[in-house]
């Protein structure tokens, strides 16, 4: 194009005009508005009509404008430049930008210089993919005489290009029809050593006879291609048989989000058909799997739990990448045993939450952590106790408290060691059964350093020593060895002891309070406890009433033991069915609260729906309640309610007996009687 950068418009003279074309050596000037919009042009032949017409130089150009003029945009395609040149008279186009604004002329060598550049580019990338092509090519002119083969069809032949120009084809393929009106096919046609299949095509020369195009492809690579097909075919068989008996479901998406695959477990999970599936949107199907985070994240992702229908599942997102890039993502659907597994998981959080509950109380160890008000009951007796045991506190007489095992002893020694005035002194117990015997007297009284040879060379701090201020809680006394008991007894005494192997006596203070559910009377006649340390314990004693002698804490203790257990288990179970209460109210609790606890510990863990149904009671439980209850359980409950007046009655009375008859209404006759019967004397 020859850019234009002066126009003239209409009031022009033949002298202007003239001059520009004499400076410029345009054949053409374009005539523009005021806005520089064509409005015709002014030819040289219009020039030679004005000066025939002898025109003064000074006339104005205005009506010899040739308004029939040809535009071409700027943005104008090489088809519409073929298109004037082969059917425009014009020999100049106008060139206009997209607001009609002339920017330049295009002459008609400038449009056929145009062409053939584009028509050389043209013919260059078509030679490169002839010559590239797996595929033999050869061309013909209408006289069947070749013009042209590419370098695979020369090597196939193993003729020189040179050489196979001019040739004629039927000559050289004599077996090959090429009488044919459009194409045909022809299975097997030999070129060279090879052996190939051939396409033969007719198609119109540039001087309008009919050429021929023919294709050759070696039946080898067809055959290798075909392998190939048929091994892709055979996977991708296998691959769909081991995804449709998948034990989970599996789903895949491209790119595009569109899903590719769907197993049969999840058409099943999801209760889908594959039409609803296949190429569908995942986002519209299921966009809760969220599968195209995968593609922003690139990395394997593995979802939270989720239910559809009651059944849970988790998601394993998958990218599938190809050299590098990701092409799709396959997302595992598991769901089956997700239920075990769930519990199991529930179960993992439980022990998680208790180690982290007792990790608490461990901590919390040699302080008391237990106060009155932790002492659940409802009992009139068990309250009397604790007013007795607060009063106890006060002073600093030695405590000892009885009861069966799990009834709360060790609570009660807490709770008067809170409400002591040593409360802010150590709260130190020991198990005297849980020491071996050897060990005690050094757990006592400490040892001092080189007591003993070897590896313990340095001294060792003593629970008297540990309690100095406060608190010596010596749980289960009755199982102490007979020789440590004098020692104990001394202590008690003088306040005073030596530590193992050490020549000093080392003073302390400290309070202690013993529990035992073993019978000390009947030892202390037998001779297995020290008559001296029994007295010297005995000086307060408190008994604890088992649980099943207090039926009316049952329910009450439940409630507020859940209350605990859900904070320790991270629970929420709340209620308790009436059958299962039933179970609870009639079962003996020989291990008292703290079988209670465990058995409600072990019930809420299996429980659903947030209540404790009677199914999550432990079995052995209910089966003691049913054949207590074949028995005759009102004469059985008749008998302990009966028992526990009588005791209660006791307690209240101080031991008065005649007072105690008063207030169970009976006669003095009748209450020995029971006692008798209870074997409470
Ligand atoms: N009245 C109660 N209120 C609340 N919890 C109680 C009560 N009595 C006992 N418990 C609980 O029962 C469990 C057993 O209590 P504790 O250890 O005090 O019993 P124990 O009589 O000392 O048992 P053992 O003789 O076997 O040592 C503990 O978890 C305790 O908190």
């Amino acid at each position: 194009m020859t850019p234009v950068h002066r126009t003239i418009n209409k009031t022009a003279s033949l002298n202007e005009a003239v001059e520009i074309m004499n400076e410029t050596k345009w054949n053409i000037i374009p005539v523009t508005d005021s806005d520089g919009k064509l409005e015709g042009v002014f030819t040289k032949s219009r020039l030679f009509q004005m000066v025939l017409e002898e025109k003064a130089l000074t006339e104005p150009i205005g009506a010899y404008i040739k308004k029939d003029t040809v535009t071409i945009s700027h943005t104008a395609s090489y088809e519409y430049l073929k298109e004037i040149v082969e059917k425009s008279e014009v020999g100049t186009g106008i060139v206009v930008d997209s607001d009609e604004r002339v920017i330049g002329l295009l002459r008609k060598t400038d449009m056929v210089k145009a062409l053939l550049r584009s028509s050389n580019m043209l013919k260059e990338q078509l030679e490169t993919i002839l010559e590239s092509s797996q595929l033999g090519v050869v061309m013909t002119d209408g006289e069947k005489r070749i013009i042209y083969v590419n370098d695979k069809f020369s090597s196939m032949s193993k003729q020189t290009k040179e050489d196979l120009a001019g040739q004629s084809f039927p000559v050289l393929f004599p077996k090959v029809n090429t009488n044919i009106e459009n194409s045909s096919y022809v299975p097997k046609v030999s070129v060279g050593e090879d052996q190939t299949m051939l396409r033969l095509s007719r198609y119109k020369t540039v001087t309008g006879s009919k050429g021929m195009i023919a294709l050759f492809q070696t039946t080898t690579e067809v055959e290798q291609m075909a392998e190939e097909l048929q091994t892709v075919k055979n996977l991708k068989q296998t691959l769909d048989t081991a995804i449709d008996s998948a034990y989970d479901g599996m789903l895949m998406i491209n790119t595009k989000n569109k899903v590719t695959m769907a197993s049969p477990p999840l058409l099943d999970l999801f209760n889908l058909n594959r039409e609803q599936l296949l190429h569908k949107s995942i986002n519209k199907v299921l966009p809760q799997l969220n599968l195209g985070t995968v593609f922003k994240s690139g990395e394997a992702e593995l979802s939270d739990f989720m239910e559809i229908n009651g059944i849970k599942y988790i998601i394993n997102k998958i990218p599938i990448k190809q050299d590098g890039e990701i092409i799709g993502v396959l997302g595992k659907v598991m769901f089956r045993q997700l239920n075990e597994v769930s519990a199991l998981l529930k179960k993992i959080e439980k022990v998680e939450n208790k180690a982290a509950y007792y990790q608490k109380q461990l901590q919390q160890s040699e302080t008391s952590r237990f106060t009155w008000d932790q002492i659940i009951s409802n009992d009139p007796y068990v309250e009397k106790l604790k007013k007795s045991a607060d009063k106890a506190a006060k002073g600093r007489s030695t405590v000892l408290i009885r009861g069966e095992s799990g009834t709360g002893k060790e609570l009660f020694a807490h709770a008067i060691h809170s409400s002591s005035v040593r409360r802010d002194g150590k709260f130190v117990i020991v198990n005297c059964a849980a020491i071996p015997e050897h060990l005690l007297e050094s757990e006592f009284f400490g040892y001092e350093d080189g007591a003993f040879t070897g590896a313990r060379q340095k001294g060792k701090i003593g629970k008297f020593d540990l309690a100095d201020g406060g608190t010596l809680f010596l749980d289960e006394i009755g199982d102490m060895s007979y020789g440590l008991q004098s020692k104990l007894l001394r202590v008690l005494q003088e306040r005073e002891f030596y530590r193992v192997g050490g020549t000093e006596r080392v003073h302390v203070d400290v309070r202690i309070i013993a529990a035992t559910n073993r019978p000390l009377e009947e030892m202390v006649e037998t001779g297995e406890f020290r008559e001296d340390l029994y007295y010297r314990l005995n000086v307060i004693s408190l008994q604890i009433p088992p649980l099943r002698e207090r039926k009316n804490d049952i329910l009450l203790l439940t409630e507020v033991l859940m209350e605990s257990l859900n904070r320790m288990l991270g629970s929420s179970i709340t209620g308790i069915e009436e059958e299962a209460q039933h179970v609870l109210i009639n079962y003996d609790w020989p291990g008292n609260v703290r079988e209670l606890r465990n058995v409600l510990e072990r019930a809420m863990t299996f429980a659903e729906n947030g209540k404790i149904q009677v199914e999550d009671i432990t079995e052995y439980i209910v089966d003691k309640v049913k054949q207590a209850g074949n028995g005759d359980p009102s004469i059985k409950m008749a008998a302990s309610a009966e028992r526990t007046a009588v005791e209660k009655a006791i307690f209240a009375a101080d031991g008065n007996k005649t007072k105690a008859a008063r207030l169970l209404g009976i006669s003095r006759s009748g209450l020995y009687e029971k006692l008798k019967k209870y074997q409470l004397q």
